[in-house]
């Protein structure tokens, strides 16, 4: 478990990260999200001890990390995949490590095999990929086998295969009860592999809650329909007392609508209708509206294409 309190930086009279407060649990992956700047990495690196709070406190299984023994037993992380020795071999750099934190040498062995790089163990890591530099980062963050894993931006250079192995793994980490912890801007891999999210922007909390819950909070919901008799559906909609329609190339989106409350309606009034959906915006909606407010460096405002779609009471763009 990793438990933030009252946790916050400034550099000089920036204030990287504000006051925040929030428990990362056990026995499930917590996403950790936030626009750029939104202070992640000084967050994950007061965590692990390598900046000093401010003020606050992090505690890594009820101990601050200058009093873990032998921290790499306890936590495991992946910042920065190039921080490793590039004139070793991957298994010299491991051994290293290992020798350094009193971990047994099979460890390095296992943790090359887990990763996939047993093949290429004995080649020097100034010659890897950055997919493969990346495993080796992993590498190093599982060889303490310990019950709590950080992983900052994890899936950056993999390829599809890579990106599915991560998730996979940090599933199986965490079923195995450990504390997963990671941070991404992909977000509809993230959307796939957590299941609680940590959110947050200029340094502030904006949420600690459930994916499911996150997405329905932030999110527009709303019904999609299709039908050749689109004036009579209108017709029938507006007088149902749904006026917030909108057109999209003859399909019409519906706000604040249910499925079945449209479906029974069209029967009632025999239209055929060629689709009838219910729509859940993406994590990646969810987020953008969130954090839209906390955007540290946002793109310069453009005036929106004449056929961009505008929201508002009506049906838009009939
Ligand atoms: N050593 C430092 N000195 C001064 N300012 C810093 C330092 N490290 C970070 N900052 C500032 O603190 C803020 C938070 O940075 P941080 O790297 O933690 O954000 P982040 O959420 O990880 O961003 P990104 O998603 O772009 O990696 C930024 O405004 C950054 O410029």
């Amino acid at each position: 478990m990793i438990e933030l309190e009252g946790l916050t930086k400034r550099f000089g009279t920036k204030t990287a990260v504000d006051h925040l407060t929030f428990t990362v649990r056990p026995g499930v992956v917590t996403g950790f999200l936030g626009p750029n700047g939104a202070g992640k990495s000084t967050t994950m690196r007061m965590m692990l001890g390598l900046d000093h709070p401010t003020s606050g406190t992090v505690r890594i299984d009820g101990r601050h990390y200058r009093e873990l023994h032998e921290p790499l037993k306890h936590i495991g992380a992946l910042l920065d995949a190039k921080a490793m020795h590039g004139g070793r071999s991957a298994y010299h750099n491991l051994l290293c490590l290992a020798q350094a934190n009193r971990i047994p040498e099979r460890r390095v062995t296992e943790v090359l095999d887990t990763v996939g790089l047993a093949q290429v163990a004995r080649k020097k890591s100034k010659n890897f990929s950055m997919g493969m530099g990346q495993r080796l980062g992993i590498a190093a963050a599982l060889l303490g086998d310990p019950d709590i894993l950080m992983f900052d931006e994890p899936v950056n250079g993999l390829d599809p295969e890579g990106i599915h192995w991560i998730r996979n793994l940090m599933r199986t980490l965490a079923t195995e009860g450990r504390t997963i912890f990671v941070s991404s801007h992909l977000m509809s891999e993230m959307a796939l592999t957590a299941d609680h999210l940590i959110v947050i922007g200029q340094g502030k909390l904006l949420a600690d809650t459930s994916m499911a819950d996150f997405i329905h909070r932030n999110s527009r919901s709303y019904v999609r329909l299709r039908s050749p008799q689109r004036e009579l559906v209108l017709d029938v909609l507006a007088r149902g007392g749904f006026t917030e329609i909108r057109d999209q190339d003859g399909v019409l989106e519906i706000d604040g609508a249910s499925t079945e409350q449209i479906g029974e309606l069209a029967a009632e009034h025999r239209i055929v209708l060629h689709e009838l959906s219910a729509q859940r915006a993406s994590l990646e909606e969810a987020f953008m509206r969130m954090t839209a407010a906390a955007v540290e460096y946002h793109a310069q405002p453009q005036e929106p294409a004449a056929d961009a779609p505008r929201w508002g009471a009506g049906v838009k763009g009939a």
